[in-house]
């Protein structure tokens, strides 16, 4: 990581500030660095991309962001409280954390209204308890936010991708996360749904109160105008690092996958091919 980082990371920031500070993070499996010698802060007012080929550790890096595994090496600080030391079931309901796997966890004729109310329960698939009125009202809420209110009463499992993905983001913002983690909410979508659900992040990404957000995605065609900062992550280590305008360049791209690339920006959005 160069100047970048250091510069916008820590200038003025308290130590509570910080809902992600990893230091010398490494994960391994086996023979396999899935993550090494990753530094990285986010803070309470940012909104993060992590960009990177298939299989570089953007969902490693998400999962520990996630409270959901440990690293092997390293110190990973969440919320305040250190991975290895806290009860990571404690930690949990305080992380809204959206993945293809939560999807599928999903049973099929669990109501949509279900899936997301029963956030605040971290269940799924129980959808005959009782959940308090307030808890609906939120749950519609947040389904009107994302723009599918109108599906509030129908079985997930008949859903198309881009409604699906609407539910689980509603529902990862269910608990007012302190901090809310995106795993390629754009994937499988049409060109008409990526565009909505952009459109969507980006007022969310604009929102003051809204929580800290990563968001995890192979194109810069995703990133919603409003996110702040970027990670560029290749085989498992970190690229580059620190604000958008300023990692966002065709060199750091052309870096991280490893072929000469050309970005574009038009207006608050990026477009990448090729070069020559
Ligand atoms: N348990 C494991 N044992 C060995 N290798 C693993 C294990 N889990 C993941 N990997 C490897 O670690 C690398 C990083 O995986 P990860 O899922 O974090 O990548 P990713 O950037 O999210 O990829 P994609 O964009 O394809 O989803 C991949 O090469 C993957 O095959």
């Amino acid at each position: 990581m160069g100047d970048v980082t250091e510069q916008t990371q820590t200038a003025g920031a308290a130590a509570d500030d910080f809902v992600v500070r990893m230091a010398g993070v490494g994960v391994r499996r086996g023979r396999t660095e899935l993550l090494s010698g990753l530094d990285w802060q986010v803070e309470l007012d940012e909104r993060w991309v992590i960009l990177g080929a298939n299989g570089a550790g953007k969902t490693t890096l998400l999962r520990l962001a996630a409270a959901e595994m440990h690293p092997t090496t390293g110190v990973v600080d969440l919320l305040g409280e250190r991975l290895g030391r806290v009860d990571v079931f404690e930690l949990r309901p305080r992380i809204g954390f959206c993945t293809a796997a939560l999807a599928n966890r999903v049973p099929p004729d669990e109501v949509v209204r279900d899936v997301v109310v029963s956030a605040g329960y971290a269940v799924l698939g129980r959808w005959r308890e009782e959940y308090d009125s307030l808890d609906h009202d939120r749950a519609m809420g947040l389904l009107g936010m994302l723009g599918i209110p109108h599906l509030a009463d129908r079985r997930f499992g008949t859903l198309s991708e881009g409604e699906r993905k609407r539910t689980l983001i509603s529902r990862a913002l269910m608990t007012d996360p302190e901090m809310l983690l995106l795993d390629e909410p754009a994937a499988g979508l049409d060109l008409g749904g990526r565009e909505d659900l952009v459109a969507r992040l980006s007022s969310l990404a604009m929102d003051p109160d809204a929580p800290a957000t990563v968001l995890v995605t192979h194109h810069v065609e995703e990133i919603p105008p409003g996110f702040t900062h970027l990670l560029l992550l290749s085989d498992g280590a970190v690229v580059a690092s620190g604000l958008l305008e300023d990692v966002l360049t065709s060199e750091n791209l052309t870096k991280t996958f490893n072929q000469p690339l050309e970005l574009e920006r038009s207006g608050a959005r990026y477009f990448a091919r090729r070069a020559g």
